[in-house]
């Protein structure tokens, strides 16, 4: 069994993104912040991590970025979720009941269509992730409040379903990362992130990006993340893939003589998005 490192406790979508990666094979190391997630796996205190990067709606965690950077991690595998979000209230509560709402902040953002229509006075409290409210309001036994998280986190703490499928956006996915201390080579990678930096000077960019394109390196992703302590310079994240490995060896010589600091985070398989 795989001891995983996630922010978050169980119940959470994050541990859903590991189960679904490890095909249950997991036991999730709960932790508060995703900082703490890092030391877990620095401190080999776990085997993997999970870890959001980017989610339809809210887009990208720049600070998991940097946390990926500072702590040389390596990415290994990614995972994208359909996040289904659900009302989960206390037995024998009703919509009548309701005057607060307790999630992780990116859910409630998801479901501010559905609340603003049926919930408009319902105090929000945003909470560092949606099992966590879950176990809250369970476990305060609120009669006046209901959380939003998956149906797994309302089976888990004893709450029932009061509404399913809540989401403004029903086609919302959460891309998320596999971490690891170490790298071990894998067969059959078709992705890649890189991050590097280039000069401020007309084309710097346009010229590693043509690169890519000359290889037949199709660009997934690009990201600019600001370098602490230099205003206006960015480093650049892209995820990259290929049909061709050689391509992607050739592209990376290359790219290596226009960009400063480039650094491969991973080589992995690419996730597939399920249309559920
Ligand atoms: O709060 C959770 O359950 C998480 O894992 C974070 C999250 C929140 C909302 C969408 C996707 C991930």
């Amino acid at each position: 069994m795989k001891r995983i490192a996630i922010q978050g406790i169980a119940g959470s979508f994050h541990e859903d993104a590991a189960r679904k990666y490890f095909e249950d094979d997991v036991e999730v190391v709960e932790c508060k912040t995703f900082t703490t997630v890092c030391e877990m796996i620095d401190a080999d205190k776990v085997d993997f991590a999970v870890m959001a990067i980017e989610n339809s709606i809210a887009g990208s965690l720049l600070n998991n970025y940097q946390l990926i950077r500072d702590f040389h991690l390596r990415i290994i595998g990614e995972i994208y979720l359909h996040i289904q979000m659900n009302l989960l209230v206390n037995e024998g509560v009703t919509s009548a009941d309701i005057q607060h709402i307790h999630s992780h902040p990116i859910a409630l953002q998801q479901c501010m269509e559905f609340i603003e229509s049926y919930y408009p006075n319902a105090k929000l409290h945003e909470k560092l992730d949606t099992a966590a409210s879950a176990k809250l309001v369970a476990e305060e036994k609120m009669i006046n409040a209901a959380a939003i998280g998956n149906l797994r986190s309302g089976e888990l703490y004893g709450l029932k379903t009061l509404e399913t499928g809540i989401e403004t956006n029903k086609k919302n996915y959460t891309r998320f990362l596999i971490l690891s201390k170490h790298g071990n080579p894998t067969k059959g990678t078709n992705k890649a992130s890189v991050c590097f930096e280039v000069g401020h000077f007309y084309g710097s960019l346009a010229r590693v990006l043509n690169t890519f394109a000359e290889n037949q390196i199709n660009l997934t992703k690009i990201q600019s993340v600001p370098i602490i302590g230099k205003p206006n310079e960015y480093t650049f994240h892209v995820d990259i893939e290929w049909e061709n490995g050689e391509n992607y060896d050739r592209a990376i010589h290359q790219v290596l003589k226009s960009a400063s600091s480039l650094s491969i985070l991973g080589e992995y398989k690419r996730g597939e998005i399920q249309n559920q």
